[in-house]
């Protein structure tokens, strides 16, 4: 059945887990609708992990359009949020909304996600008012890395801490459908979770958030230009990739690659009639 925002409100009420992963294209959205999960985010973490940035700050709504359409195409159960890149939304509400609407007009989504607290909460507001759902993203919030200074745990201290308690009340309360809540200690974000009527989805968030959610590449140990400590890796897919190119490489080599079974035949005559 098709995961809706509707699913996602329901699930924290039934204290039922929530499982989202990333993906960027139709094959694997199609691999991740068929193993059962609740919702893909098309995340700006294609700039990682995609397109070879550094950081997620290069990423266009180009970029988010093409590879949500193509992910839209394989989920067919699944809620598919993509996130709204760096700029988009930040300047004005008008941009906000207009962007927005892209993304789930041409780029399919059944919702958008966008980092901030409070000073996002007009844009939320807007975008919301629309019909288009939106889901929040707080703590970590890479689009920042520049103002963060690097990649790190956020809300240690009280005063972060309870900022960024108050940021999720706000955007609760501005009408996101879930909130990510991305390198926030664990006790951390069970409070959140605890306090908001919207389900939170972890990543480095401790299990008591009412979701999970990882870049595929991660879990699937594909990517290593960084690997953050809250990455699981369920499968060495990096490796097993690289000893079937290796074996295609070899075969080739040796021209034991193709064989007879992956050609095609034609008749002796037609052939023997060419000059
Ligand atoms: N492949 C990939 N995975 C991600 O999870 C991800 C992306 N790309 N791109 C966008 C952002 C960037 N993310 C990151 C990147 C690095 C850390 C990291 O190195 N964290 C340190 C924190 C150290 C500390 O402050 O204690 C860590 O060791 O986990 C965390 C999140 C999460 N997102
Ligand atoms: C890591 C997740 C939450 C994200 O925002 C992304 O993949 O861009
Ligand atoms: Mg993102």
């Amino acid at each position: 059945m098709k995961n809706t925002v509707a699913t996602f409100r329901k699930a924290k009420e039934d204290g039922k887990k929530l499982s989202m992963l990333t993906a960027y294209d139709y094959s694997t959205a199609s691999l991740l609708d068929a193993a059962g999960i609740n919702g893909i985010l098309v995340g700006d973490s294609l700039g990682n992990v995609i397109l070879g940035y550094e950081d997620t700050i290069s990423v266009t709504m180009e970029d988010m359009i093409h590879h949500g359409a193509a992910v839209a195409r394989g989920a067919k159960n699944a809620l598919v949020v993509v996130d709204m890149p760096f700029m988009s939304y930040q300047g004005s509400v008008y941009d906000a909304l207009k962007n927005a609407g892209r993304l789930m007009k041409e780029g399919r989504a059944n919702a958008v996600k966008l980092e901030g607290g409070v000073e996002v909460v007009p844009q939320i507001e807007a975008i919301v008012q629309a019909g288009i759902p939106v889901m929040g993203h707080l703590g970590l919030t890479p689009q920042s890395i520049n103002a963060f200074g690097g990649y790190k745990v956020q809300g240690k201290d009280e005063a972060a801490a309870q900022k960024l308690l108050d940021d999720a009340k706000a955007i609760a309360e501005a009408g996101v459908f879930a909130i990510v809540l991305e390198c926030v200690p664990s006790a951390l974000a069970k409070k959140v979770t605890e306090a908001v009527p919207v389900p939170t989805i972890g990543i480095g968030a401790g299990a008591d958030c009412d979701g999970q959610i990882l870049v595929y590449q991660d879990m699937l140990g594909m990517f290593s230009d960084f690997t953050p400590k809250f990455v699981k890796r369920y499968a060495n897919i990096g490796e097993a990739m690289k000893a079937a190119f290796k074996g295609y490489i070899d075969e080739v080599g040796e021209g034991a690659f193709p064989t007879a079974e992956h050609g095609y035949g034609i008749s002796n005559e037609v052939i023997q009639k060419l000059y």
